[in-house]
């Protein structure tokens, strides 16, 4: 009997990913000693057959057994290590369903599987939850696993991995925001720590549903409706296998696995935003609108998504052409572009005058935009890190000032 459904289906996102990963490693410069990566199934054809290494269906604790040839080669050459793909685990149900699918498909695949958990020592006994969950992590067969503390600074407005902030009313997005930063950080140095190829996150597409409608709340366009990317971070080291499924799947996935979850107190108190989104703005979308709201929500991320990078390749292209002799932006050129493109060329024409990124918002771009498009002669526009700029003869000049 193969296993129940919502355990292969975590199982299936797993692999997709870890295939992904292994295919993108370079393996000109292995020689060929690392086992060939198996060819994956249609999404719905029949049930993957593994394994290049016999291992058990029943291993979920099994410890790492290398797929590829490891011995030493004639000539005394040393065969790369396996590559190491960590997971970063809260402990609750969605990061523990994804720590069991990578235990259960790295060996398999001839990939080293490692966890990591943060303690953000935001509440009583976080640390020893901590070493609870790094526990739970060896005990499925994963290493190495590190329990890391951090601490947690001040709120920026932008996290660690170049997700916006999701700002809007909650009162306390900021240390939200804040533990996030911590948490990536800690996340970025395990990587480098142990070499790991990636990290792999454990939203869901109900995340990823909650993250389009904060996106969508604070009204600053596209990109921030395409929610979380499946790849992120430095050489994409992030990935979210588990952005197509949703979070009861993970759920069930550990309760027919028997794997104990922490329920995270934070994740229901109505103080936070998301909470409250998930609690009570999504059930009331969902039932003005019918089921069908998060995998709709979260089909928007993706065609958002590839909007925004389409767009922005525009402006790349057109903030060139926009420019004279001198390097100055044309109000002319500028005035004939698109709106999107137009705003997004004068964003980038901010950032790189000196403006901070996480601090410039849309009603700072659209005041830029209005001496191209409703120019009566108004002054200087001051941005954030004091940039200013200004129509002089025909030309935007943006600068530090
Ligand atoms: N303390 C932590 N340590 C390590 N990874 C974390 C931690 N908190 C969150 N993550 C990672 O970030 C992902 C998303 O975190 P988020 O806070 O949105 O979810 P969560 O409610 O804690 O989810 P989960 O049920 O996956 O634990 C998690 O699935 C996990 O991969």
């Amino acid at each position: 009997m193969g296993p129940h459904p919502a355990v292969a289906a975590i199982r299936l996102a797993v692999r997709r990913v870890l295939h992904d990963i292994l295919t993108e490693l370079p393996h000109a410069s292995d020689g060929g000693s690392r086992a060939p990566v198996p060819s994956l199934p249609s999404p719905q054809g029949a049930r993957w057959q593994p394994t290049p290494v016999g291992v058990p269906q029943s291993a979920l604790t099994a410890p790492y057994a290398p797929a590829a040839d490891s011995r030493p080669r004639p000539g005394g050459e040393t065969p790369p290590a396996p590559p190491l793909v960590l997971v970063a685990c809260s402990g609750g149900a969605d990061s523990m369903a994804l720590a069991s699918a990578l235990a259960f498909e790295a060996p398999r695949l001839g990939v080293r599987a490692g966890g990591i958990t943060v303690d953000h020592g935001l509440q009583p006994g976080s640390d020893v939850r901590a070493d609870e969950v790094a526990e739970r992590l060896r005990a499925l067969g994963l290493g190495p696993v590190d329990a890391v503390a951090v601490t947690v600074g001040p709120a920026s407005d932008r996290t660690a991995h170049g997700a916006p902030y999701t700002g809007g009313g909650g009162r306390r997005v900021g240390p939200e925001a804040a533990a996030r930063d911590a948490r990536y950080a800690a996340l970025d140095a395990a990587a480098e720590r142990h070499g790991a190829a990636a990290i792999l996150l454990g939203h869901t597409r109900d995340d990823q549903a909650e993250t389009v409608l904060l996106g969508l709340a604070r009204g600053s366009g596209i990109r921030s409706l395409s929610g979380m990317a499946a790849v992120s971070g430095a050489g994409g080291r992030y990935r979210r296998p588990f952005l197509q499924l949703d979070r009861q799947t993970a759920r069930k996935a550990c309760l027919v696995q028997s794997l104990p979850v922490w329920d995270d107190p934070h994740n229901t108190d109505p103080a936070y935003t998301r909470s409250r989104l998930r609690h009570e703005g999504l059930p009331a979308l969902e039932k003005a609108l019918g089921k069908g709201v998060v995998e709709a929500l979260a089909r928007t991320a993706q065609l958002s998504r590839d909007d925004a990078d389409a767009l922005d390749a525009w402006a790349r292209q057109a903030a060139d052409s926009v420019r004279d002799a001198a390097g100055l932006l044309e109000c002319a050129k500028l005035y004939a572009l698109p709106p999107a493109v137009r705003r997004r060329v004068l964003r980038r024409a901010a950032i790189e005058a000196g403006a901070p990124a996480g601090s410039l918002f849309a009603r700072h771009i659209e005041e830029v935009d209005r001496l191209i498009t409703g120019w009566r002669g108004q002054g200087a526009i001051n941005l954030p890190g004091k940039v200013v700029a200004q129509r002089q003869g025909g030309r935007l000049v943006i600068r530090q000032g």
